[in-house]
């Protein structure tokens, strides 16, 4: 194409999801695409400086404001951020600044979190808040004061009463799981959902009424100020050594008795922010060159979902504020700061086809067949519906393009559809009545909204359990994948779980099998067998008792310590643990009492299968005590960390509560530090943890 047509398609279609996204806050695609459209432009206009113009989108910020609201016009202007996408970007931006400033050396930077919110302005005077507005196209915003006195987070007065005015700026965010709430409602009232918390947060600051601010439960935290005229006075000790060639201007400022900063630094603006009253912020870091700077961004990135709001990145600052005056500004933003992008954890695409897989305990799950898209890095073509009253509640149908979500570790899954883009009127997915594997009708269990086949002898689900009882974290049978199980399903060498440990007499069978040689077939039997003696809380998780989980089924070893025991424990017995409550308790004795469960378990010991009983305790050392590891050990793993706690009566647990007697921190811990502490349990590090070993070791 034409790159002067592709360049006017461009602007028009970059404008078009601008105006979607900052003013009526449904966007159409994704981020990523968004960045993607914006970056092809960027690109054309520095091949074709002959094709610049003023009014391209790649010099602006955000979008006008609208007429609802009185018009705020900023004093120091609201910029947007460059981007950098990777390490190899990272290190040009650190390479620019150095030129820049014409050093060789370190740069020190101010690095933090990227808030996805939006972003507001908060001027106070006399320490008083006087107005508050939206970015807008960065020049004028609207003025949503109100709106701004109902967010957590936004002092109505500072904690000094700083003569003169001053201007704060930050993110509103929304947590996510005052989003997930609020999509539920919206959901059940038939509205569209939200994409996405920034969403929901943009749109409830600009509410005709403030109210309806308040019931989004938005937060706001602070990264900055805009304008700072403050008599001086009381702020006038942070103007430390002012550089030379800066005393002059110093010297003007103070006649006239104003004061421009609240602080040398970026950091120090920061902590001046937080001595005035507005939230602390966590995972904030002073680093000094590349390597320092590429470590947080990972250490960041790592922990991502852990957090409880949604960030998209982090952002860069050159930390003194002398150096970044002399950096100064391009039309769009600083040329002191860039935000470092994370993969986006949302994308939009077709939904082909909903179809039906059966789970290891019988439940009907509907599942999205997708256009394939990348999401945070990975190539999704599947996402989770969870239940047929989720795939009503949120409206999903076939050919849809929905909004899919891929945060972390967790199962990719269906957000919503986006209602603008559906064509005619596609059927409700229908739930099925039957079992799409064995035909068996289907029940519904008292309580429960999923559907289940109750044949327990449906193909669908005994491959599902022998694929749980193999899996890394329960048996851990090294080479017995999902298609290697259905294919030996398939062939009828194996019918129950049982049957894993009988394959050694189909061994000439396996070899002649296609693409399985000897050699392979030779491991997969030795890893087998190098399974029969895993420790008794991995066998029990792998046994799939509804309801016992990983940590359930460690608390069953460690309390009962033998198979024995915990298969003739009573449901007193069992509900006296603790961490099992009274539906876990039941679904133990309901699945012992279980004619065929027990068989299973006595011919997995009848083949040799002795799960290792869990060790006595070899103190009371820590008798009462509850431990939780968190962040990266140098030492010892965690788990060694987590045996050694019980092995001396203790209790290793996964969440920090104020049952949480120690928490032992180690770098790169996030919400489970920030809880301890909040809650005041005690941190240890990891030597403080070893220290209180008998031998100071383990
Ligand atoms: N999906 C769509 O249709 C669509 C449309 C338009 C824009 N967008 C998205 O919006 C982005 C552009 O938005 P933008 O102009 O707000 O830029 P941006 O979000 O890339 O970066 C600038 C903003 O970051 C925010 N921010 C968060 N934490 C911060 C911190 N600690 N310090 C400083 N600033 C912080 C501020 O609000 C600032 O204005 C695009 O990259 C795209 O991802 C998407
Ligand atoms: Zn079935």
């Amino acid at each position: 194409m034409d790159p002067a047509a592709r360049v006017a398609e461009l602007r028009d279609e970059i404008e078009h999801h601008s105006h979607l996204y900052y003013v009526l806050d449904t966007p159409e695609i994704s981020d990523s695409e968004y960045d993607r459209l914006f970056r092809e432009l960027q690109d054309l206009e520095a091949a074709h400086p002959e094709l610049a113009s003023d009014d391209s989108p790649t010099l602006k910020v955000g979008a006008p404001p609208v007429s609802a609201f009185k018009p705020h016009r900023h004093a120091v202007p609201m910029l947007s951020l460059d981007n950098a996408f990777g390490e190899e970007e990272l290190r040009a931006f650190d390479d620019r600044i150095r030129r820049g400033l014409e050093t060789d050396g370190h740069t020190e930077y101010f690095v933090e979190l990227k808030f996805d919110g939006a972003s507001i302005s908060l001027t106070y005077v006399d320490g008083k808040l006087d107005v508050a507005a939206t970015r807008g196209d960065g020049t004028t915003g609207e003025e949503i004061t109100p709106n701004a006195r109902t967010i957590r987070g936004v002092p109505l007065k500072l904690r000094e009463a700083l003569p003169g005015r001053i201007e704060v700026r930050g993110e509103v965010v929304m947590l996510r799981s005052d989003f997930e709430k609020i999509n539920e409602a919206r959901a059940a009232a038939g509205e569209q959902v939200f994409a996405n918390p920034r969403n929901a947060a943009a749109g409830g600051l600009r509410q005709l009424d403030s109210r309806l601010t308040a019931k989004r439960k938005l937060r706001f935290f602070a990264f900055g100020v805009g304008q700072v005229e403050l008599l001086s006075g009381k702020a006038e000790g942070d103007l430390e050594k002012p550089a030379p060639e800066e005393a002059e201007t110093r010297h003007a400022v103070r006649q006239r008795g104003l004061i421009r900063r609240l602080a040398p630094t970026q950091s120090g603006t920061l902590e001046r922010l937080k001595e005035l009253g507005f939230p602390a912020r966590t995972e904030v870091q002073v680093v000094r060159g590349f390597d320092e700077l590429h470590a947080f961004v990972q250490a960041v990135q790592a922990k991502r979902a852990e957090l409880p709001f949604n960030i998209d990145g982090v952002v860069i600052k050159v930390n003194e504020l002398d150096q970044q005056e002399a950096l100064g500004f391009t039309s769009r933003g600083p040329r002191w700061a860039t935000a470092y992008k994370f993969p986006a954890e949302q994308a939009f695409t077709k939904l082909n086809r909903i179809f039906v897989q059966v789970g290891r305990t019988g439940t009907i799950n509907p599942v999205a067949d997708l256009e394939p898209v990348v999401v945070g890095g990975a190539t999704v073509s599947r996402a989770t519906l969870h239940n047929y009253d989720e795939v009503r509640r949120k409206d999903v149908r076939e050919g849809d393009i929905v909004i899919v979500q891929r945060a972390g570790d967790v199962i990719p899954e269906v957000v919503g559809p986006v209602l603008e883009k559906r064509v005619g009127d596609p059927p409700l997915p229908e739930e099925p009545t039957i079992c799409p594997v064995c035909e068996t009708p289907l029940q519904r269990r008292e309580g429960e909204v999923a559907l289940r086949c109750p044949n327990r002898h449906c193909p669908a689900q005994i491959a599902m359990k022998i694929q749980h009882f193999v899996g890394r974290r329960m048996m851990d049978i090294d080479g017995l994948g999902e298609k290697l199980i259905d294919r030996f399903l398939e062939l009828g060498l194996i019918k129950t779980i049982p049957d894993i440990y009988r394959l050694h007499n189909h061994r000439e069978t396996l070899v002649n099998l296609e693409r399985l040689g000897e050699q392979s077939v030779d491991n997969l039997l030795r890893s087998i067998e190098n399974t029969k003696h895993r420790p008794l809380a991995r066998f029990l998780f792998a046994l799939g008792i509804p309801e016992v989980g990983e940590r359930g089924a460690q608390d069953l070893a460690r309390e009962l310590r033998t198979l024995d025991a915990v298969r003739s424990a009573d449901y007193e017995t069992l509900v006296a643990l603790p961490n099992i409550g009274p539906r876990t308790a039941g679904e133990i004795v309901q699945w012992f009492d279980d004619e065929e469960n027990r068989r299973l378990v006595d011919e997995l010991l009848e083949l040799g299968v002795a799960p290792e009983e869990g060790a006595a305790p070899s103190s009371d050392l820590f008798e009462g005590k509850t431990f939780v590891f968190t962040g990266k050990l140098e030492r010892i793993t965690r788990e060694e960390g987590e045996a050694a706690v019980i092995s001396l009566g203790g209790k290793a647990a996964g969440s920090v509560s104020k049952n949480t007697t120690y928490v032992v921190a180690g770098p790169g811990a996030g919400s489970k530090l920030a809880k301890a502490e909040q809650l005041k349990v005690e941190v240890l590090d990891e030597d403080g943890f070893l220290a209180m070993l008998p031998d100071g070791t383990l």
